[in-house]
């Protein structure tokens, strides 16, 4: 039974023309597949037992057309009948066939394998899912020569989305209004006169033309659903067309009413009023483009707006034609022919339906049937039109005042705070970026009213650009990144925020979708490494690695920058279906890893190497304090010294002085005084110059100025000693007759 069904499927459907096995497919190798499936053939044999049969299903690409077959050289292995097949060199016949026709070859090939007969052989039946929707070959390329555009090819059928019949309809559209518009002005204006009647009439004409060929070439030529199928056999498309109440409609806007002219004249323009009742066309064409246009609000817009004029045009038209049978200007209520008739109608229609205006006062039943209508029109129908455009402008604007009632909502709630302005600031900032970036705050929102698949594909559709590009997904099977899309959060960060910090727990892994982002050092005082668009961050803490569950590096904003979100839980569970991920994910921590740890270690020996040069600095400066100490004291000493000594020679000296005076007191009283005098004045100036030679203990203390030479061996610390000192420190070297100093003093 199914394999019955799938075979009249088989009749109706098209199915879908698989993309050639060199076309390429939209992103990469991972999207098309899932969306149009290359066709799997069930292959049937055609006996009773149909149904019992099992069906053999194969996967095939679409096989290349005979016609583009070339043969050159052809060589035909004929195998033994009734033994296995095994060609050797002796079952091979050579057959030099010249560009044989393929036609031909079948038939040799067929004789020689003895193929089943034609009706034994297996019919191919598709049962693959089709593309949205299919399209057909065009037949009027191997007629014509030429290909047709499939609107205008009658041999094929029409895909109802397409841009060509959306085109086709606006031209449709076109000829309707011109129809719903003109008949009404023809038939009651005294627009159309004698020698503009051929115009109208031309007019006429070609949209009747349009109304045929719609009616004749296109409508039956679309392409329908059924029960889940697309149908494109031209004679069920027809009948499906035929159907329709449309067609109903469609058949009766052509009545050729206008013979009647023969018989009315050509001023019977209301002969030609069937042709309004083509208006779901009409219909059709505003709801094609409501999908197709990028903002649709315009078209419902346009097509409100086209019903509020038609009405006042249709009001305008009775207006006019109750003024005439009331005789132009024969009261105050009707038109009185002065100026441009339509528009002076036209602004007294437009008066009475929006009630707006003061209008004259009617004088009679019909003037006052005619107000009527036209008042409780504009209460009911304007109310409604206007309504409605109400109701559009909200819709279309309504993303943006959702906006704006969060950021006020947001700002008033910080105010009322007294959160710092800087801030207030920045959260506004924020809610501008994201704004601008996304359009939404919360996509999933939008998307969780599709079906999950539909959902997936708008997903990667929106975030592929970034995606593609990110290495983890490139170098992972294509289901990753469909598990993941959805799982995906969009993120804003401003300038100088920190997205992640070091010693933190770790939440969320990132992805770059623009900006740049820097990892800092431990000291948050150097950039490690900057992150640009698709790059990867935030992994190293989520992979569960035994010690590193907690932020290895802070990570910050550099400017404004968008990122995707993915949380630990939704990464843990992608990671278990797709272990080449993982393994990826693993060694590119594993390197990160390393690398830090290399750079710590580069840090730590450095900083080592600092401290110790830093505690053999402080060691020599104490050595030469300690040092300058001893140098200080053993001045003191020698200072107290030479104190005593100067004093004991001073001590002598007046000793000798009065010793001397004594003498000389005496030796007044002595004769021999010349020779006394001489003796005394020797033994003197022996005193004055070799004081030590007298005294063996006495030492020799010299104070060298400060620019003397100094030992190489002390100069670094006396000068050390001398610069922490508030003032110059004389060098004084100690010698004794038995030691000599450096400088040999
Ligand atoms: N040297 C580095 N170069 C680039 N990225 C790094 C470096 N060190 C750490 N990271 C990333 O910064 C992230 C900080 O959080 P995680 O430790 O979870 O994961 C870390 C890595 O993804």
């Amino acid at each position: 039974m199914a394999v019955n069904k799938l075979l009249f499927f088989r009749k109706h459907t098209v199915h879908p023309a698989a993309a050639p096995a060199s076309a390429p497919k939209p992103y990469g190798s991972w999207c098309s597949p899932d969306i149009t499936p290359p066709p799997r053939t069930a292959i049937k044999r055609n006996d009773d037992q149909a149904e019992n049969e099992e069906t053999q299903v194969c996967e095939s690409g679409p096989r290349p057309l005979q016609a583009e077959i070339k043969f050159e050289k052809t060589r035909i292995v004929v195998p033994k009948p009734g033994v296995q097949f095994r060609p050797t060199e002796a079952d091979i016949e050579e057959a030099p066939i010249e560009m044989t026709p393929l036609a031909e070859l079948l038939k040799i090939k067929k004789k020689l394998f003895n193929d089943p007969p034609e009706d034994d052989k297996p019919k191919i039946v598709v049962d693959s899912p089709q593309s949205p929707v299919p399209t057909s070959p065009s037949r009027t390329k191997k007629r014509l020569g030429f290909t047709l555009p499939s609107i205008c090819d009658p041999y094929i059928t029409i895909d109802p989305q397409g841009r060509g019949y959306i085109s086709w309809l606006m031209l449709v559209t076109f000829c309707y209004s011109y129809n719903a518009w003109c008949i009404a002005l023809r038939a009651t204006f005294p627009y159309q006169t004698a020698e503009n009647t051929p115009l109208w009439m031309m007019a006429d004409y070609t949209c009747d033309l349009v109304y045929l060929l719609d009616v004749a070439l296109v409508k039956p030529r679309l392409m329908f659903l059924y029960e889940g199928f697309w149908v494109d056999d031209p004679a069920e498309t027809r009948k499906n067309y035929r159907k329709k109440l449309q067609y109903k409609f469609d058949i009766i806007s052509l009545l050729p009413l206008d013979f009647f002219y023969l018989v009315f004249g050509t001023e019977m323009v209301i002969l030609r009023l069937p042709r309004v009742l083509k208006l779901q066309t009409f219909w059709e064409f505003h709801q094609a483009m409501d999908r197709v246009l990028s903002s649709p609000y315009v078209v419902r817009i346009g097509k409100t707006l086209f019903y509020i004029f038609y009405l006042i045009h249709l009001n305008a038209c009775a207006y006019y034609a109750m003024s005439v049978y009331e005789g132009l200007g024969s009261n105050g209520w009707v038109y009185d022919d002065q100026g441009n008739a339509y528009i002076r109608c036209f602004y007294f229609a437009t008066k009475t339906a929006t009630s707006i205006g003061k209008n004259p006062k009617p004088e009679n039943v019909p003037e006052y049937l005619f107000m009527t209508f036209a008042w409780l029109m504009g209460v009911f129908v304007f109310a409604l039109l206007i309504g409605q455009i109400r109701y559009i402008i909200a819709t279309a604007t309504r993303a943006r005042t959702e906006y704006r009632k969060r950021v006020d909502g947001c700002t008033r709630y910080l105010r009322e705070l007294n959160m710092p302005t800087a801030l207030q600031r920045r959260v506004t900032a924020w809610y501008d970026y994201t704004w601008h970036q996304q359009r939404c705050f919360d996509e999933s929102k939008i998307l969780n009213s599709l079906p999950y698949n539909m959902k997936r594909d708008v997903a990667l559709e929106v975030h592929m650009k970034t995606l593609s590009k990110v290495q983890l997904f490139t170098d992972c099977s294509d289901s990753l990144i469909r598990d993941l899309v959805l799982e995906l959060r969009p993120v804003s960060f401003l300038p100088g925020d920190v997205v992640v910090r070091r010693g933190d727990v770790g939440h969320h892994m990132y992805i770059i979708k623009s900006g740049e982002c820097c990892v800092m050092s431990h000291d948050e005082k150097e950039v490690l490494a900057t992150l640009r668009e698709s790059a990867v961050f935030g992994e190293i803490s989520l992979l569960g690695i035994d010690g590193l569950r907690r932020r290895t590096a802070t990570v910050v904003s550099r400017g404004f920058s968008s990122l995707y979100a993915l949380s630990r839980y939704d990464l843990e569970s992608a990671l278990q279906q797709h272990e080449a991920a993982a393994r990826i994910l693993r060694r590119r921590a594993d390197q990160l890893i390393r690398e830090n740890a290399a750079r710590q270690t580069r840090e730590r020996l450095q900083e080592r190497q600092a401290r110790k040069l830093v505690f053999y600095r402080d060691s020599c400066l104490k050595d030469l304090e300690s040092a300058l100490q001893q140098h200080e004291a053993a001045a003191r000493i020698l200072r107290r010294r030479a104190d005593q000594l100067i004093r004991e020679n001073a001590a002598r000296q007046t000793r000798e002085r009065l010793q001397e005076r004594q003498a000389r007191k005496s030796a007044s009283t002595a004769s021999e005084s010349g020779l006394r005098q001489r003796r005394r004045l020797s033994s003197a100036s022996s005193a004055d110059s070799a004081p030590e030679r007298r005294d063996p203990e006495r030492r020799r203390l010299s104070v060298l100025s400060e620019n003397m030479p100094v030992s190489p061996k002390h100069e670094y610390g006396l000068h050390l000693s001398c610069t922490g000192l508030p003032t110059a420190l004389p060098t004084i070297v100690f010698s004794s007759d038995d030691a000599t100093n450096d400088n040999g003093i």
